[in-house]
């Protein structure tokens, strides 16, 4: 049997031992044009290509050595557990609101009667109204709505990009709040395998921020730039007072993180979390979609010596200073996606061209897709290893969206 790792992320460049994914399900079936909004995709993937290329990414994961675990393995596995069913299904009835509704002892009963594996994929993909069988006079309105409203339980089609629900930093984990509704059932899940499966549970794990909170962060907005510093995104996803609670638990708890660079970019759907348009790539390199550096603006977040826990901020003019200065490094190399042609930079950017994964120093997971970033990133240096993304990319994430680090080589 395999067991969870410990967390241990003090860098987003050391080399990825092991990482937490999801492959595409059924959950991706359940998309339709009316709800494409709503769930936060633009176009329909056609699953099984998806499939193909999600197993060929984690192939690529595990040819460097990365240990890759899935959610819905883990998840399965803490659902053998009779209480941890029945406290998840309890907590999924408030959260989704079916508690509410003339239905609700026959969904509950639906549900604590499905095996691990069958009630994991419920929770995943979602629960139709039409999967549930009781007298007539018990259904209410709302399942005569169905047109309006199909589902009692709504699919997670965007769980396969496992960087947003959390965030390991240091041996700890950010479990994050989601902006929308579409999303935060993949945090109350995430929650759940944190805390219940049976290796980390016999290790205290440091929980910096959790899901019930209003405010929202997600992964996609954290950077684990070294042990010291952490680079957060204020976007449309990460608001200003979730990243200044963020940073306040940091400091005041036991982590070693010291200082927070803020980096806020324009809140926009094509841009919508940091790593969208900015990512690590080495010790001293990063990319950066060349669109957005003149909206972009940087403070540091430290805490302020008068009273442990309370920040000070301070206004940076320019990002490649402030990473010099926070990295301790006489210079650093931010390089722009695209290859210097703007509308191939936009294009590019929309197809995750500045979304790296780095597995080693200097080693990073891109799309193939997106050629003239890939070959920027060559010609300095980098490595890039490459990944088909036709349909993966449709929901707008590339290789850093789709993967949740647990344990990286801390660099020397
Ligand atoms: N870390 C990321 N950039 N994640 C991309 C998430 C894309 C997803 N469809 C959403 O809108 O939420």
């Amino acid at each position: 049997m395999t067991t969870l790792p410990f967390y241990n992320v003090n860098s987003e460049v050391g080399k990825l031992e092991s990482v937490l994914l999801h492959r595409p399900g059924k959950e991706l079936e359940r998309l339709t044009p009316q709800s494409l909004e709503e769930l936060l995709f633009d176009d329909i993937p056609w699953l099984g290509r998806m499939q193909e290329e999600h197993d060929m990414f984690a192939d690529v994961l595990r040819s460097r050595g990365c240990q890759v675990f899935y959610y819905d393995r883990l998840l399965e596995k803490i659902l053998e557990d009779e209480s941890v069913k029945k406290e998840m299904v309890e907590e999924l009835s408030v959260l989704t609101g079916f508690g509410r509704l003339k239905e609700k002892d026959a969904i509950l009963e639906h549900l604590l009667s499905r095996t691990p594996a069958a009630l994991t994929e419920i929770l995943i993909a979602g629960l139709h109204k039409s999967e549930i069988s009781y007298k007539e006079d018990h259904r209410s309105l709302s399942y005569y709505i169905a047109d309006e409203y199909p589902f009692y339980i709504n699919p997670l089609p965007n769980l396969y990009f496992t960087r947003d629900p959390g965030a390991v930093i240091g041996n700890g984990i950010s479990i994050n709040s989601m902006k929308t509704s579409a999303r935060n059932r993949e945090t109350m899940i995430l929650s759940y395998i944190n805390r219940h499966h049976e290796k980390i549970n016999c290790h205290e794990v440091p929980q910096w921020y959790g899901y019930h909170q209003n405010e929202p962060i997600e992964g996609g907005d954290i950077l684990v730039l070294s042990k010291s510093v952490l680079a957060i995104g204020c976007s449309a996803r990460s608001s200003a007072v979730a990243i200044e609670k963020l940073a306040e638990n940091l400091f005041k708890s036991n982590s070693s993180i010291e200082e927070v660079l803020v980096i806020q970019i324009p809140f926009k759907r094509a841009y919508m979390h940091l790593d969208t348009v900015f990512t690590m790539l080495d010790r001293d390199k990063f990319t950066i979609f060349p669109g957005i550096e003149n909206d972009i603006k940087v403070f540091s977040l430290k805490n302020s010596l008068k009273k442990a826990g309370s920040l000070k901020i301070t206004a940076r003019t320019d990002l490649n200073k402030a990473l010099c200065k926070a990295l301790k490094l006489n210079q650093v190399l931010i390089i722009p996606s695209g290859g210097g042609d703007k509308i191939t930079a936009a294009r590019e950017q929309w197809n995750d061209s500045t979304n790296t994964l780095a597995i080693s120093p200097g080693t990073v997971v891109t799309y193939r897709r997106n050629t003239a970033s890939n070959d920027s990133l060559r010609e300095n240096g980098v490595e890039v290893v490459e990944i088909e993304g036709s349909e993966l990319v449709r929901g707008r994430g590339g290789p850093r969206c789709m993967s949740m680090p647990l344990r990286r080589t801390d660099l020397d």
